[in-house]
C-alpha cells in the first residue's frame, strides 16, 4: 500500500526546480520577469511563448506590445519600488494588450533576481469573456437609462428626465442667477385627436417638439411632461427674458401650418412662465407658479402666453 502525504508540509517538504518550472510552464496565465532597468525579457512562460514568442534577447516590450519604440508609458516598473527601497505589495491592474486585442488582468510586483538585480515580474490571466460581459452590461444598462429618461414619441427627456434636469440647474447656478420655467399646454388637442385620429395627434406632438427646440439655445431643456403637456427648463434666464422666448415658441406654433393625410390645420398653445432666483427656486413653488400661469391663459381663452414672478428681483433681471 502507497502513504500519501497528509499535509502541505510534507507535500512542501523539497520542491524540486524542475516541479517549480513544470507548474510555471503548465499555468494557464502568462508569467514573465524582466529586468527592471533594462526590460530585457529574462523568463517567459510555456503560455507567453505560445502566444507572443520567444524572448530571443529582446525587452519586454518588443515581445509583448506592438508599435512600441521604447518602454511602455503604461508600464507599472516606477511603481513597483517604493520609495524606502521596500517593494510596495503587488499591483493589480486591466489591460487590453495591444498585440492580441485581449484583455488581461495582471498581477505585478518586483523581486530580486538570482544574480542580484531587480526584476519585475508579471501574472496576467485572460478576462475577456468577462470584460465583454461588463461591456455588455455597461451598454444596456445605458440603453435602459436613456430609454427610462426619453419619451418614445417626441425623443425629448421626459418627466423623469424634467425633474433630474430641474435638479441640477439647482446645484449648477450660482444662488444669485435667475432660473426660468415655461409650461406648454397644447390647446383643445383632444379635438386633434377626435377629429384627424390619434396618429394625426402624434404626429403633431412630433411636430412641436421639433418646432421649439428649433427656437432654443443648447443649454435650454425642453421636456415632454406627459400626453400634450411641456416643459421647458431655462437656466439664468429671467423672467422677462423667458415670457419672450414664451411668446416666440407660441408665435412659432400659431403660424405653422400642420399637415396630416393632405389636410392643413393649425394648432395653439397656452403657456405659462415662472422664474425666481435660483437660491429661491424650490421646483414645487416654480411648478404651481408656472401651472397658475399657464391655467391663466388657458382661462383667459387660451393661445397665449402669461407669466409669475415669484420674486420681484426677477423682473429687473438681466439674461
Ligand atoms: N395622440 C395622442 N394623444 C394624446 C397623447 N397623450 C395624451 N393624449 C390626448 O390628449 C388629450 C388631452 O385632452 P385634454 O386634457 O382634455 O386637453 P385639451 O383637449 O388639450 O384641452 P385644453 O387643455 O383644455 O385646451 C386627450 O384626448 C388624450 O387622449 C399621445 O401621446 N398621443
Amino acid at each position: 500500500m502507497t502513504t500519501s502525504p497528509t499535509t502541505n508540509e510534507d507535500v512542501n517538504d523539497s520542491p524540486k526546480a524542475e516541479d517549480l518550472l513544470r507548474i510555471l510552464e503548465s499555468l494557464d496565465a502568462l508569467v514573465y520577469v524582466s529586468d527592471m532597468h533594462s526590460h530585457e525579457m529574462l523568463f517567459i512562460n510555456a503560455y507567453g511563448r505560445q502566444r507572443w514568442g520567444a524572448p530571443n534577447g529582446r525587452k519586454c516590450w518588443q515581445v509583448l506590445q506592438d508599435g512600441q519604440s521604447g518602454p511602455c508609458d503604461f508600464c507599472t516598473n516606477p511603481q513597483l519600488l517604493g520609495a524606502d527601497g521596500h517593494p510596495p505589495p503587488t499591483i493589480v491592474w486591466e489591460f487590453r494588450n495591444t498585440r492580441d486585442g485581449r484583455w488581461y488582468q495582471c498581477r505585478d510586483q518586483a523581486m530580486q533576481w538570482h544574480d542580484g538585480r531587480m526584476v519585475r515580474v508579471e501574472i496576467a490571466t485572460d478576462i475577456t469573456e468577462r470584460k465583454t460581459l461588463e461591456e455588455a452590461l455597461k451598454a444596456s444598462n445605458q440603453q435602459t437609462r436613456k430609454l427610462a429618461y426619453r419619451d418614445d414619441l417626441t425623443q425629448l427627456p421626459n418627466r423623469r428626465a424634467f425633474f433630474e434636469s430641474y435638479r441640477k440647474q439647482m446645484e449648477t447656478l450660482t444662488p444669485d442667477q435667475p432660473l426660468a420655467l415655461v409650461l406648454i399646454d397644447l390647446d383643445h388637442f383632444k379635438m386633434v385627436n377626435d377629429v384627424r385620429g390619434h396618429a394625426a395627434g402624434d404626429h403633431v406632438l412630433k411636430v412641436v417638439a421639433e418646432l421649439f427646440q428649433a427656437q432654443l439655445k443648447p443649454l435650454d431643456i425642453l421636456c415632454r411632461l406627459g400626453g400634450e403637456e411641456f416643459a421647458l427648463v431655462l437656466p439664468n434666464t429671467s423672467l422677462p427674458c423667458a415670457t419672450a422666448l414664451a411668446k416666440r415658441l407660441h408665435e412659432a406654433l400659431r403660424s405653422h401650418t400642420m399637415e396630416y393625410a393632405g389636410q392643413p390645420f393649425l394648432v395653439t398653445a397656452s403657456l405659462g412662465v415662472a422664474a425666481t432666483t435660483c437660491a429661491e427656486a424650490d421646483l414645487n413653488d416654480m411648478l404651481k407658479a408656472a401651472d397658475r400661469a399657464m391655467y391663466r391663459a388657458k382661462a383667459q381663452g387660451r393661445d397665449q402666453v402669461c407669466s409669475e414672478a415669484l420674486s420681484s428681483q426677477n423682473e429687473s433681471r438681466p439674461e
